[in-house]
């Protein structure tokens, strides 16, 4: 019964339509085509007209060069960060060792995200591509935005640039961090390699005296906040941090920490594998922004000891001139060093921390430690009480224990580096020794610095 009644249906549907169809055949054959083409451009105008929301697309790859459109990136961590709980279908993925997962919207999924009173639809879809790619050879992804006209101005102008610049942050927060070296290959010549950066230290586990950890922190707070004012100053965002010491007081375990602190990546510059001052500029300027720079061991780097370049070449013999760091095409001297770190091409891709360590502080040319190129001198000292206690509580979770004055009093005798009291406290705690035999075992590896002290 119900198909019967479905086909009558259908049947004078059917039959209605043709009938429409039969006069619209006769309206057009009878209506003249300055008519007919009045009529469309009438329709074309008026739908717009009629419909009170724009769209803009934004795909993954720019239209005509098939480059990877940046926005698009940005809008995807925004989109994923900011409005994900809104979407019914996401897909789940792990960007870092840390395994903390990074949720994307799934296709023809709608979102919606609000800013400054304005609403605004996204939806994820996927297209063919004109051109194929590389990295796009099969589908392109891109999304719909969708908002009312009136606020046309706001999204142009100021919504987009906000996705841009959340979605930046989001992507620095989530993304795998990174530590470079420069190596040399054949055909590129000199370029940076990575892997990934899991260093475990932190300024908690960090032995220091708390003062200086407070000032080193709070330090790194105001340059990582610091954009504005740079710009303000017409200073290029970066700053550099000398650390001076004796081997074992920690300068290389402060950079990891200084890294995971700001969530930087790690540029680890072997200047000795340069070949020269241009071959230093172009891995300079490839280093990218929110990252550490770090050159250890300057003093032995390089013959960077000498004086800068002089004018007046001619009066010097070849060996003078390495030595006083002329700019010669085979060698990386202190004048390329300088004007690497701080010459103007030191201002592409800025918010970055220059580090230089060294066992020698007194043997490195002024010039490239004065303040404002190395705007913080940091001494690594022996081991301190207030610096033990911090391994104590770190490794054997205590804050206090018969023993610390012994500890303390031996601790002002004698120069013994945290690399020998972390040694001294660990050789036993792995073992699951007591805290009294730890402790027994450092008191131990003091004694006997001291007697060699006294030898
Ligand atoms: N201040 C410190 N806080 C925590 N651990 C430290 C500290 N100093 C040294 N250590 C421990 O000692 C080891 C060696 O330290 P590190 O490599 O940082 O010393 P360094 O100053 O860079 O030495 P070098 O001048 O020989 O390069 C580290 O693995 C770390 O475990
Ligand atoms: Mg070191």
């Amino acid at each position: 019964m119900a198909s019967l009644i479905q086909v009558g249906l259908s049947y004078a549907l059917k039959k209605k339509l043709e009938s429409l169809f039969f006069v619209w055949a006769l309206v057009r054959s009878s209506i003249s085509v300055e008519v007919k083409r009045m009529f469309t451009t009438f329709l074309r105008r008026m739908i717009p007209f009629l419909n009170p929301y724009h769209v803009i697309e934004i795909h993954e790859h720019h239209r005509e060069h098939m480059v990877h459109n940046k926005l698009y990136s940005m809008a995807n961590a925004y989109l994923s960060d900011v409005c994900s709980h809104g979407a019914n279908k996401l897909h789940a993925e792990v960007r870092s060792l840390s395994g903390k997962p990074f949720l994307t919207i799934a296709e023809e999924e709608e979102v919606v995200d609000t800013f400054r009173g304005a609403k605004l639809w996204w939806f994820a879809s996927s297209c063919k591509p004109k051109y194929s790619t590389k990295s796009c050879n099969g589908e392109e992804r891109f999304y719909r935005l969708t908002f009312h006209k009136k606020y046309r101005k706001l999204v142009e102008q100021e919504y987009l640039t906000h996705i841009f610049h959340e979605g930046r942050e989001i992507l620095a927060r989530n993304r795998q961090r990174k530590l470079f070296t420069n190596i040399h290959s054949r055909g590129t010549g000199y370029s940076w390699t990575c892997v990934a950066f899991e260093h475990p230290a932190t300024f908690d586990t960090l032995a220091l005296d708390p003062a200086t950890k407070r000032d080193i922190i709070e330090d790194l707070m105001s340059f990582r906040e610091g954009k504005d004012y740079y710009k303000k100053i017409g200073k290029v965002w970066k700053r550099g941090y000398l650390l001076y010491g004796p081997p074992g007081t920690g300068k290389s375990t402060m950079i990891a920490a200084i890294a995971n602190f700001l969530e930087y990546d790690v540029y680890d510059l072997e200047l000795s594998a340069i070949k020269n001052n241009m071959e230093l500029k172009k891995i300079f300027m490839e280093t990218s922004s929110k990252s550490v720079i770090v050159v250890e061991d300057i003093d032995c780097s390089l013959n960077l000891t000498g004086k800068r370049v002089t004018k007046n070449k001619n009066d010097k013999n070849e060996a003078e001139a390495v030595t006083e760091g002329y700019d010669n095409a085979n060698t990386v001297t202190l004048s390329g060093l300088l004007n690497s770190i701080d010459g103007l091409w030191s201002a592409c891709e800025d918010e970055k921390i220059i580090i230089f360590t060294t066992n020698h502080v007194d043997k490195l040319d002024p010039a490239l430690i004065r303040r404002g190129r190395m705007d913080m001198h940091i001494e690594m000292s022996y081991c301190t009480f207030e610096a033990f206690k911090v391994f104590a509580r770190n490794y054997l979770e205590i804050e206090t224990h018969h023993l610390f004055g012994t500890i303390e009093k031996l601790l002002l005798e004698v120069n013994v580096s945290p690399a020998d009291v972390a040694e001294g406290l660990m050789s036993r705690s792995l073992r699951n020794a007591d805290v009294d035999a730890c402790l027994a075992n450092l008191v131990e590896v003091l004694n006997l610095a001291k007697e060699d002290m006294n030898k």
